[in-house]
């Protein structure tokens, strides 16, 4: 398969272990998270997928995620691209709060908001539209043209940065994209028509009870 994106958000990190807030802030991913890059890099190779190129952001845990995926694939490592631009939203005066706790001191609602709305920022922080202003531009120039020339392009970022990509991959609306979650190391692989649309997508889900390894 060819012209095809992959993205996938890291593995469980210390700070999603601790329900956490993290936007920016750079924590390692637990074990936990280590197995799930495994599992990752399992599937891919699974499903005969090799990569030309690979993007990451500036986070530990993302890229840890991409070493991981790359290495259980094998073969000949592709370069990798490391960019600001796809790190997570800044989560601003939230970054390493608690969620329950924050949920506390400002109610679910607003916290919701925070979260999951699409042009409401947190406290000093981005929010979702803030957040795709220079992940899709970086897409455009940066990582499309990759994928438009016919490579396997693998993106592994954060679950808010993605999901800034992926509202404008699918075309989902601000209303769209509220319920559109990212699970820990799922790989989303898009195969992509020469005009950038989405011709073919499908996300890679772990399954329980598997006795094959992946
Ligand atoms: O930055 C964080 O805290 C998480 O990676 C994502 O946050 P969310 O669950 O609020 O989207």
């Amino acid at each position: 398969m060819t012209n095809t994106l992959v993205l996938v958000r890291h593995g469980e990190s210390e700070w999603n272990r601790k329900n956490i807030f993290t936007g920016i802030r750079n924590p390692d991913l637990t074990d936990k998270g280590l197995i799930e890059a495994v599992w990752a890099g399992r599937v891919l190779k699974a499903e005969g997928l090799r990569f030309d190129i690979a993007f990451t952001s500036k986070l530990k845990r993302a890229q840890h995620t991409l070493d991981i995926i790359l290495g259980e694939i094998g073969g000949e490592l592709p370069p990798i691209v490391e960019d600001a631009a796809i790190n997570e939203r800044d989560y601003g005066e939230l970054s390493g709060l608690n969620k329950d706790q924050a949920r506390d001191r400002w109610g679910e609602e607003q916290v919701l908001e925070w979260r999951r709305s699409f042009d409401t920022p947190p406290p000093g922080g981005e929010s979702l539209k803030d957040t795709a202003e220079r992940v899709v531009p970086y897409y455009r120039e940066h990582i499309w043209p990759h994928v438009a020339a016919g490579k396997n392009v693998l993106v592994a970022a954060h679950g808010n940065s993605l999901r800034a990509l992926i509202m404008s991959l699918e075309q989902l609306s601000s209303q769209e994209i509220l319920d559109r979650e990212l699970a820990t190391a799922a790989p989303q692989v898009y195969r992509l028509d020469e005009l950038g649309n989405v011709a073919e997508y499908r996300e890679l889900v772990r399954s329980e009870g598997r006795d094959d390894g992946i």
